[in-house]
């Protein structure tokens, strides 16, 4: 059997008038998901290395732009060409508001949502389940 593909991501947040917005991509790929900015774990690096990495590939952010918060993780698991895949998600927060989202070719659009919109796009219940968890523990955080 194959191995686990291991990848990792921000769930990248900012602070808005009307309360938090994450930050989604969508993929350019044919069925076209929304996801928050994430990549496979390249040989050499961990976890938080790929996501900082793929988060500047994907929505240009660098590492320096965005805080990742303390005490929030959250994996999901599932399952692509029947292998298993793995991700790992951190909290971040925009800290740098002038910086600008760029994409690259892997993605086609992006949105910076509140909760209800982020979930309807995310839509794979796995990943709602993350981004309600990450709200939930943000409201706490950011109080
Ligand atoms: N848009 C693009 N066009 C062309 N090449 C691209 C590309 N994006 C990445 N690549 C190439 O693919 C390789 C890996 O890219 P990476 O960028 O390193 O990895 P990834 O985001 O994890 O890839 P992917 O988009 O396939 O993952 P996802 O799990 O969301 O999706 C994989 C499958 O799982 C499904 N899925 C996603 N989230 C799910 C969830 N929570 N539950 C169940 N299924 C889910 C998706 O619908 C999809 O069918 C690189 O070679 C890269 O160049």
């Amino acid at each position: 059997m194959s191995g686990e593909v291991r990848a990792a991501g921000l769930i990248i947040f900012r602070r808005a008038t009307s309360g938090v917005e994450y930050l989604l991509l969508q993929s350019s790929r044919k069925e076209a998901h929304w996801t928050p900015p994430k990549g496979h774990v390249d040989p050499g690096e961990n976890e938080l290395q790929a996501a900082f990495r793929e988060t500047e590939e994907e929505a240009g952010l660098h590492e320096k732009d965005i805080g990742v918060i303390e005490g929030f993780e959250s994996v999901l698991k599932y399952r692509v060409n029947n292998r298993p895949k793995t991700v790992v998600y951190w909290a971040a927060e925009l800290k740098n508001t002038t910086a600008s989202v760029v994409l690259s070719d892997e993605h086609v659009d992006y949105r910076w949502a509140g909760l209800a919109e982020a979930c309807a796009l995310a839509a794979f219940p796995e990943m709602v389940s993350s981004l309600q968890k990450c709200d939930t523990f943000l409201q706490e955080y950011l109080s």
